[in-house]
C-alpha cells in the first residue's frame, strides 16, 4: 500500500489512473504530408489567418508527426499510465469517404500505438477532435444528415484497423464546442448561423454517436472487447444569487450547455432535455417558423442514442455564474437567445492566460455531483482538465491549479461518491490553442517554437505530475497555495 498511518497526503485509490491528453490538429503538424487530406482547420486558418490571434496555424504545430519515439519517451518519463490522443480523419480517409484509405496515415498511428505498448502506456483514442475533412464540409459538414453515415464508415475503418490495440474509444470531443462555436460561432468552419446550424450539427453528431456505439456494441465488443464513450465539456454553472429566478436560470443553462448532448445519451428518458425542447419550440413558433429550429429524433433514434455509452469522458476547466435573462423580442434567433440567461464570472476569481478560464476548483466538485445526481452516477474518466499560464519553467501557479482541482476531485470521489476512474491533464505539450494560436500554453512540457526541432522542456508541473502519477498521492512539497476547493 502507498501510505502509512502517519502519512498526511491525499491519495487516490490504487486503480485510479493518471494520464495526459492531446489532439491531432493541435500537435501533429505535417498537415499535407504523406497523403493526408485537407481538414476544416487547415482551410480555415489558411483562408482566414486573422481569426487566430497570432495568425498562426497547425501546419507545423509541435511536429509530433515526426517525433513519436521522443515524445513517447517523455510520456514514459512522466510516469503516466494512459495517453489520450485523437486520430485525424483526413489522415486516414483523405477525402473523408471510406473508398480510399491512406496507408501512410495508418502507419503513423500504428507506429504511435506500438511505441505506447512498448512503454506500457494505455492509449485512449478520440475519433473526432474538431478536424472534419474539408471535402465533407463542402457537403454541408455536420449540418448534413448524411454526415452520420460517413462517420460510421470512418469509425468502422478505425475499429477494423486499430481495434486489436485500442480498447478505450471516445467518439467525439466536445460536440457543444464544435457545433456552437463552429457552426454557430467563429471557430472552423465558421458557419456563424447560431440557432439553426448549431442545432442541426448537434442532431447529426448525436445520431452519429448512437450509430457508432450500437455498431461497436453489436459487431466489435465480443471480437475485440473494449469500452466506448463520448467526451463532453462541462463548465460548472452556479446561480449568481439564491433567488428562485437565478437558480432556475442556472439549471436551464446546465441543460442547454451540457444536457444538450448528455441528456439524450446518459439520462433515463433520453431525447433532448425537456427545457430545451419546450423553449426552442416556443421561440421558433413565436418567430414564425413552421418547424422548430431544434430537430426531432424519431422514437427509434431516441432509443438508439439513450444508453449509448460505457463511460462518460468529462472535460472540466472552469466555472461561470448565471443570472436570469430578460426576454428580448425581435432579435436574431440564437442558442444564447433561446436559453435566455446571462453568463459571467466573478472579477475576484483568480485569472489565467485564457480569458474564459478562472481558477474555481469547488466548481469541479459541483459539476461532478450534478452528473452523479442527474445521470445515475455513470463511470467517468476526466479526459481534460488543465490551465494556461504565461511561459516559463517554474510554473508554480499551474502546479497549484492542478493540486487544487485534484483535491476537489478527491472530495467528489471519496466524500460524495462520484464514480471517477481516472484523470488526464490537458495538455502533455504546449500546442495550437485554436483561435488563440500559440499564445496560450497549457503544457506540462514547454515547446520552443523558435527552435528547429521544437524542443520540449519539462516544467515544474511535469515533475509535480510525475510524482502524483507514480505515487497516486498529492505531494506535500510542491504546491505553495491551495485555491478554495469547497
Ligand atoms: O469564452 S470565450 O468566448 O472567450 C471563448 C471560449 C472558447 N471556449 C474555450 C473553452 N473550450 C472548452 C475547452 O476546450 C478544450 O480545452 C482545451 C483548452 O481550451 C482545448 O485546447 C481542447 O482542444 C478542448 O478540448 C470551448 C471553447
Amino acid at each position: 500500500n502507498r501510505r502509512n498511518v502517519l502519512d498526511s497526503r491525499i491519495c487516490f485509490a490504487d486503480g485510479f489512473s493518471f494520464g495526459v491528453a492531446t489532439a491531432s490538429y493541435q500537435i501533429e503538424g505535417a498537415w499535407n504530408v504523406s497523403g493526408k487530406g485537407e481538414g476544416i482547420w487547415d482551410r480555415y486558418t489558411h483562408a482566414h489567418p486573422e481569426i487566430v490571434v497570432d495568425r498562426s496555424n497547425g501546419d507545423v504545430a509541435d511536429g509530433s508527426y515526426y517525433k513519436v519515439k521522443k515524445d513517447v519517451a517523455l510520456l514514459r518519463e512522466l510516469g503516466i499510465s494512459f495517453y489520450r490522443f485523437s486520430i485525424a480523419w483526413s489522415r486516414i480517409l483523405p477525402n473523408g469517404l471510406s473508398n480510399y484509405v491512406n496507408e501512410d496515415g495508418i502507419r503513423y498511428y500504428k507506429e504511435l500505438l506500438a511505441e505506447l505498448r512498448r512503454n506500457h502506456i494505455t492509449p485512449v483514442v478520440t475519433m473526432y477532435h474538431f478536424d472534419l475533412p474539408q471535402s465533407l464540409q463542402e457537403l454541408g459538414g455536420w449540418t448534413n444528415p448524411i454526415m452520420a453515415e460517413y462517420f460510421v464508415d470512418y469509425a468502422r475503418v478505425l475499429l477494423d484497423t486499430f481495434g486489436d490495440e485500442v480498447k478505450i474509444w471516445l467518439t467525439f470531443n466536445e460536440p457543444y464546442t464544435f457545433c456552437e462555436d463552429g457552426y454557430g460561432g467563429i471557430e472552423a468552419p465558421g458557419a456563424n448561423s447560431s440557432g439553426f446550424e448549431d442545432y442541426m450539427c448537434g442532431h447529426n453528431v448525436l445520431r452519429a454517436h448512437g450509430m457508432v456505439y450500437r455498431m461497436f456494441d453489436k459487431e466489435y465488443r465480443k471480437k475485440i472487447g473494449g469500452h466506448m464513450g463520448i467526451t463532453l465539456d462541462f463548465s460548472w454553472l452556479e446561480p449568481a444569487t439564491t433567488s428562485e429566478e437565478d437558480q432556475q436560470a442556472a439549471e436551464t443553462a446546465r441543460q442547454f450547455y451540457f444536457g444538450w448532448f448528455a441528456h439524450p445519451i446518459f439520462s433515463k428518458s433520453g431525447d433532448y432535455p425537456p427545457i430545451m425542447r419546450s423553449m426552442i419550440d416556443a421561440n421558433s413558433k413565436r418567430q414564425g417558423f413552421y418547424h422548430s429550429r431544434l430537430p426531432y429524433f424519431t422514437p427509434e433514434e431516441v432509443k438508439m442514442i439513450r444508453g449509448a455509452y460505457d463511460f462518460l469522458g468529462l472535460n472540466h476547466y472552469t466555472t461561470y455564474l448565471i443570472k436570469h435573462g430578460s426576454r428580448r423580442l425581435g432579435v436574431q434567433p440564437s442558442f444564447v437567445d433561446d436559453m435566455n440567461v446571462i453568463k459571467f464570472q466573478k472579477d475576484e476569481w483568480p485569472k489565467t492566460n485564457s480569458s474564459w478560464l478562472k481558477v474555481v476548483p469547488w466548481g469541479f466538485r459541483k459539476a461532478l455531483n450534478w452528473v452523479r445526481l442527474n445521470y445515475r452516477n455513470p463511470k467517468t474518466l476526466i479526459t481534460e482538465n488543465g490551465v494556461s499560464f504565461e511561459r516559463g519553467l517554474r510554473d508554480t501557479k499551474r502546479v497549484n491549479y492542478i493540486d487544487s482541482y485534484l483535491r476537489a476531485l478527491h472530495t467528489a470521489i471519496h466524500q460524495d461518491g462520484c464514480l471517477v476512474v481516472g484523470y488526464a491533464y490537458w495538455s502533455f505539450l504546449d500546442n495550437f490553442e485554436w483561435t488563440r494560436g500559440f499564445s496560450e500554453r497549457f503544457g506540462l512540457f514547454e515547446v520552443d517554437y523558435q527552435s528547429p526541432n521544437l524542443t520540449r522542456t519539462a516544467r515544474l508541473s511535469a515533475k509535480y505530475y510525475t510524482n502524483v502519477a507514480k505515487t497516486g498521492c498529492l505531494p506535500n512539497n510542491f504546491a505553495d497555495y491551495t485555491y478554495n476547493t469547497d
